[in-house]
């Protein structure tokens, strides 16, 4: 039975879901790194929101975790990269919390607006500053809104209630898109300009970090109100604090820090800027989105292999899961096969999907077909990181398509140009789920997979198959089955054999100069 730990404050239905899909799950919010480290290597998944940080040495720590589902949208608390290499899946949930983030940032907004936070303190405090706390009015003014994604398009549809203007600046955000969604898309510098209200909601990444700075806020409006329920390594917290106390900033509403748990932070006791404790995701409705559905996405993925909303592996649908089962069991062995065939470094891979296989979501398959092709050649390579070792190491990987059948309903080829030359292999299922080898090297043949097998290239001539069978026969190594192919004077033989072969057997196939070219001892 799978294990996960749950290392953050989560919905109790978190728990309960795993337990009820039969996952073994342990509760554990609050650990220090320390008991984490400690603990992490029993686990096969990790369930977090935003306190567990995921570095390189948790990953370390973590031989058999398989995944990490974060119950919520940010990732940058896990080093992706460092579990990707790893071969650990990161998955996130992202809409169960959009709505609550989006009506938390318009809260903020209104409470900058108004004042709430300052005048509530005031009057509690029996001060009564009815004069003090003049708002401004949110109607016809111009909310600028950073990133306009998810999270982003619902606070414009909030705002277009609110009867205000609505831009945007998000360089990935479509005009018809903007258009859609009744924004207007424009530079971030004309976004600076025109902005009285400016809400971040991008992702924390090298191009986003230290977006908000002294530099840009100099090109905002005089008396402009910043809201930030995105992330904190957005805003330049010292170039904030500076122009709220020179008064070219009139407020700052701003849930998320550059440190968190943030306990004292330069933005604290400046009188126009009001806080939250990373609140934006914290209501009833969105804990509950949140906790099901990683729990229901990192049991799917343990139990059944399916994949949903990875950042760092393709989808895999439950429905889908079966069906690629039979052709994942073939892109193994075609992978294996070429895997361990192959004596030289690998330049190129070409993998070609026909007929019925080419309607189905093939992604998955040339992740397995790469690991096992990688897997003789690395270590430590799987399907969540084979796409990545291959591009480190300089492969290219093509994928084609063709739904049009050939000789088969369906086949999978894969080619590899190495340094010595060309190889090819090519599959198919038989009654639908049983795999067969149809071609090698663009010879024809139709064999199954053993356990154990003989791959032998040679010529073909008369003689060998009796020698060889003598050979095998003398050193008790029993013939299961044993198919051939041919073209141009050149053979292929594939044969199961009961057992590995001996070493010194394998020499002696080899020096059948008169007939073998290569011989290999293949095993599945
Ligand atoms: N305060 C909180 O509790 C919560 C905070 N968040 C934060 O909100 C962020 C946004 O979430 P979603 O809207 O769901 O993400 P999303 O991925 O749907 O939207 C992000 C948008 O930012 C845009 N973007 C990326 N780089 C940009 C750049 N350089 N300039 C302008 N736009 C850029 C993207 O094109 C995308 O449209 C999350 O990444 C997370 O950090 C999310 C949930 C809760
Ligand atoms: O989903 C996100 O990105 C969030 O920032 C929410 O964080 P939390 O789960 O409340 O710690």
């Amino acid at each position: 039975m799978p294990k996960v730990l749950i290392s953050d404050k989560m919905s109790p239905l978190a728990a309960e879901t795993f337990r009820q899909r039969g996952v073994q799950v342990d509760e554990r919010p609050g650990l220090s790194k320390e008991e984490l480290l400690e603990i992490i290597g029993e686990y096969d998944g990790l369930a977090i929101r935003s306190a567990t940080k995921v570095t390189a040495d948790v990953l370390a720590a973590a031989p058999g975790l398989k995944v990490i589902g974060r119950a919520g949208i940010g990732v940058d608390n896990v080093d992706v990269e460092a579990a990707t290499a790893a071969g650990v899946c990161v998955m996130n949930t992202p809409f169960g919390n959009s709505i609550t983030t989006a009506e938390h940032a318009i809260a903020m907004m209104m409470a900058l607006a108004r004042q709430i936070p300052q005048a509530d303190r005031s009057t509690q405090a029996g001060k009564w500053e009815k004069s003090k706390f003049m708002g401004v009015e949110v109607t016809a003014k111009t909310l600028g809104i950073i990133g306009c994604g998810n999270i982003g398009s619902i606070v414009a549809s909030r705002a277009q209630g609110l009867r205000m203007r609505v831009i945007a600046a998000d360089p990935y955000l479509s005009v018809e898109r903007a258009k859609e969604i009744g924004v207007e898309k424009v530079e971030l510098d004309e976004l600076y300009a025109r902005s009285d209200f400016i809400s971040l909601h991008t992702p924390l990444t090298d191009q986003t970090r230290n977006i908000i700075d002294a530099a840009t806020i100099a090109k905002m409006k005089d008396g402009v109100r910043i809201i930030n329920c995105a992330r904190g390594g957005l805003v330049v917290e010292e170039d904030l604090r500076k122009a709220l106390d020179d008064g070219k900033v009139a407020g700052a509403a701003i849930d998320v820090f550059l440190k968190e748990p943030a306990k004292e932070n330069v933005l604290f006791g400046q009188p126009d800027v009001i806080t939250t404790p990373h609140l934006g995701a914290s209501t009833t409705e969105a804990q509950v989105n949140v906790a099901l559905q990683v729990a229901e996405q990192m049991s799917d993925f343990l139990l059944d292999g399916a994949v949903s909303n990875a950042l760092n592996m393709a989808s895999v649908t439950a429905e889908e899961a079966p069906r690629l089962r039979p052709y994942i069991k073939l892109a193994e062995q075609l992978g294996g096969f070429m895997g361990q065939t192959l004596q030289s470094s690998i330049k190129t891979v070409r993998i070609a999907y026909q007929g019925r296989v080419a309607k189905l979501n093939v992604k998955p398959l040339s992740a397995v077909l790469l690991q096992n092709l990688l897997k003789h050649q690395m270590d430590s390579v799987n399907m969540v990181n084979a796409p990545v070792l291959a591009q480190d190491r300089g492969i290219h990987v093509v994928e084609e398509r063709d739904e049009t059948p050939g000789n088969y309903q369906t086949a999978i080829r894969l080619f590899v140009e190495t340094e010595n030359g060309a190889r090819g292999i090519g599959g198919t299922l038989f009654a639908g789920d049983m795999p067969r080898i149809v071609e090698i090297d663009t010879i024809s043949l139709e064999a199954e997979f053993g356990e154990n097998m003989l791959f032998i290239r040679n010529l073909d001539k008369p003689g060998f198959i009796g020698r060889l069978g003598m050979l095998l026969g003398d050193a008790g190594v029993n013939i299961g089955t044993f198919h051939l192919g041919r073209a141009n004077g050149n053979a292929v033989s594939f044969i199961e054999v009961d057992g590995p072969v001996p070493e010194a057997v394998l020499k002696q196939v080899a020096g059948l100069k008169d007939y073998v070219q290569r011989v290999h001892a293949l095993r599945f």
